[in-house]
């Protein structure tokens, strides 16, 4: 089962068109500049633009063809636009319940998603009174209660401080992964999604110009370059690290050499393949790409290293990765901050 879509939409200066497929688990990011027609697209698959030039199937559920028009509603998703869209009337409780009391089954529990979002304190007060964050926190509360096929999130967590959004991009990880949720998620953070995503649909001006996993992605252009970094999956041999999903590696944190370095502060030494080498954003550096267990990272190095310690791709060198640069998902310890 997966989501399909497919079709065009004519906009001011271009044509948004797409045509893909896309996995129905975990997290796709939709990345691309401002105007690229990210938000369009997710409006698109909400069912919130009708036009008959787009088809959508998710599974066995045809949503929109040009004979076809399932709602919103009917495509059973949670949506959290830019603008979160509460009902100013009602009170959190009631807006809460809206979704809640639709639902054919409940997977997520009430308690827990009010707990988890923060909201318990701001259930008799109306939207109107409530800071933008709190809007956001009830907006994706909402989402949630609403016990979606599909999440569907535009920049969810913007007016957010730093720790409250990460405790809430770390709750997102986990509500898809505990019950199979997909997620389509629009942000411009790079690092949130290097962080969270599993998928990756990249647009610019309207088109879409890749798409695929994340650990791929991360390893091609344009993102390879952006991101220099690598997100591995755990347990690694040899790595000093506990059984975690998965890792984030920046190539900054990574040095290389012939041979192990007995007195040194950096524990995680891996002996690894050069498995290619590429430009880096700095003309004077290189992105080493390495092989480790058939998973690959990267190591920035100048390029009169390269040259110094005669390097060349095939060759079996030891990569040096400071522990400290060894980053988890965002921590699940910050759950009491909002
Ligand atoms: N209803 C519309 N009719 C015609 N053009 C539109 C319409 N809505 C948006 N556009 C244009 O489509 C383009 C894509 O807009 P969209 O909001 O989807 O981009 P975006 O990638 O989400 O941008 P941002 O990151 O700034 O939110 C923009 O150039 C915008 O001006």
């Amino acid at each position: 089962m997966s989501l399909y879509v497919k079709g065009s939409v004519p906009l001011q200066h271009f044509a948004l068109q797409f045509d893909l497929t896309l996995p129905n688990k975990g997290i796709t990011a939709i990345v691309g500049p401002s105007g690229s027609g990210k938000t369009t697209l997710l409006e698109v698959i909400a069912g919130l633009r009708k036009t008959s030039a787009v088809k959508i199937r998710f599974g066995k559920q045809q949503w929109q063809s040009a004979s076809n028009f399932m709602g919103l509603a009917e495509r059973r998703m949670g949506l959290v636009l830019q603008d979160p869209m509460l009902f100013p009337h009602l009170t959190v409780a009631d807006n809460l319940r809206y979704g809640w009391q639709r639902a054919q089954q409940h997977f997520l529990s009430w308690d827990e998603v009010i707990q988890r979002c923060g909201v318990a304190e701001l259930l008799e007060q109306k939207p109107p009174q409530l800071s933008g964050g709190q809007q956001q926190r009830v907006a994706f509360a909402r989402a949630l209660l609403a016990q979606p096929q599909v999440l569907l999130l535009d920049e969810p967590f913007s007016a957010l401080d730093e720790a409250t959004r990460q405790h809430f991009v770390a709750y997102l990880r986990e509500v898809s992964a505990q019950h199979g949720l997909p997620v389509l998620w629009v942000s411009h953070q790079l690092t949130d999604i290097a962080e969270v995503s599993d998928y990756i649909v990249l647009l610019s001006r309207g088109k879409i110009t890749s798409s695929g996993a994340l650990v791929e992605q991360l390893r091609h252009e344009p993102l390879r370059s952006m991101l220099a970094m690598a997100v591995m999956a755990t347990p690694l041999p040899g790595l000093d690290e506990d059984a975690s999903k998965r890792l984030r590696i920046y190539a900054r944190d990574v040095s290389i050499s012939l041979q192990p370095v007995s007195h040194s502060s950096v524990r995680n030494q891996l002996w690894s393949t050069i498995h290619a080498v590429h430009e880096s954003s700095h003309d004077a550096e290189c992105l080493v790409e390495l092989e480790y267990h058939g998973q690959y990272f990267f190591a920035l190095i100048s390029n009169a290293a390269w040259q110094q310690l005669a390097l060349s791709v095939g060759q079996r060198v030891v990569a040096h990765i400071k522990s400290a640069a060894l980053h988890h998902p965002v921590s699940q310890q910050l759950e009491n901050t909002c």
